[in-house]
């Protein structure tokens, strides 16, 4: 079994630098010995230079932030996810901020049509070109991944590589609690799943995630796309992320969701999204880049016992 690495050092969809040492440190922590170690081959042809694809000039388009930047950055991410995945390997892709999900989830739509996407994460990221306050694209991708009519008007000419494949009926959130009023809307709107922490509180973690599969994946026979933003991970876990949030899930609830998912033998497609190894001190990136690697391995297979 293969797993193809897309190295993504990408910051282009929030203002913060350093997001795009992300994958540059976890692969400098021994990411891929560690995977060759449990018996993987790894495919990985090094880190995509993106700085090549920033445009000289990219105003807003509205308020949307770097549209250009992202929009070319994640059509090439979506190819690289998707070819992939066509040679029958798993796709990990390493962030970098999350909206390179325009990418990931597009390419895994694109190689397995009757997917399900399985987003872990603090917030939504479903804001729209409308409805965002911040401008930054990293809080919007699911919007323009939904096929449904009314998220997205088609004067942004600048995703039209991106055909939306994902319903509302195959995306299921986990540790949700920082989603701004608009968003809150749109998840009612569309009826998608959503598990906030209240959930993972009042259930556990294990009946969470067996309720989120039992919503997108009811037959345990479609293919998993998950895409894990670590600022869903508690602070006091993942503290060198960008917009962190308190009151998150705990180290073992983050692995938990890995280790279950890859019990399903369904996941195609994996993200590991905001690591910031440059907030703020020493211990929190060791911290931060070592959970990011251990998500990785839980998700490819590492059991406890
Ligand atoms: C909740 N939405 C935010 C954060 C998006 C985080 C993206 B992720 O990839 O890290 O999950 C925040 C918007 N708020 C900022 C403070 C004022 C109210 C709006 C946004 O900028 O859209
Ligand atoms: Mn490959
Ligand atoms: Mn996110
Ligand atoms: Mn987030």
């Amino acid at each position: 079994k293969t797993v193809g690495i897309v190295g993504c050092p990408f910051s282009g969809g929030q203002p913060k630098e350093g997001v795009d040492e992300g994958p540059i440190k976890m692969i400098e922590y021994g990411l891929i010995d560690q995977l060759v170690e449990m018996g993987w081959s790894v495919e990985f042809d090094g880190h995509h230079k993106f700085t090549e694809f920033r445009p000289a000039e990219d105003p807003n388009i509205g308020k949307l932030k770097k549209p250009r930047y992202v929009s070319r950055v994640t059509k090439a991410v979506a190819e690289s996810v998707e070819s992939h995945l066509k040679k029958g390997h798993l796709a990990l892709t390493l962030g970098g901020d999350h909206s390179l999900a325009l990418g990931t989830v597009s390419g895994t739509f694109a190689a397995y049509p009757d997917a399900c996407l399985i987003w872990i994460d603090a917030h939504a990221d479903i804001n729209t070109p409308e409805s965002t306050e911040s401008g930054n694209l990293h809080g919007c991708p699911v919007s323009f991944l939904l096929a449904v009519d009314g998220l997205i008007n088609e004067e942004i000419t600048e995703f039209s590589w991106l055909k939306p494949r994902l319903r509302p009926d195959r995306l299921v959130y986990i540790g949700l609690r920082d989603v701004d009023p608009p968003e809150k809307e749109i998840l009612k709107k569309y009826g998608i799943k959503a598990f906030s922490m209240y959930h993972v509180d009042k259930y556990g973690i294990g009946k969470v995630v067996e309720m989120a599969l039992d919503a997108v994946n009811p037959d345990r026979d479609r293919p998993i796309h998950l895409s894990f933003d670590v600022d869903g991970l508690d602070p006091t876990v993942a503290p060198s992320t960008g917009t962190p949030v308190r009151g998150g899930l705990t180290f073992r609830e983050g692995h938990y969701i890995c280790e279950a998912i890859n019990e399903t033998g369904l996941l195609v497609s994996v993200d590991i999204m905001e690591v910031n190894p440059t907030l703020e001190d020493e211990v929190s990136v060791f911290e931060t880049v070592t959970v990011g690697c251990s998500l990785v391995r839980c998700c490819l297979g590492e059991s406890l016992l």
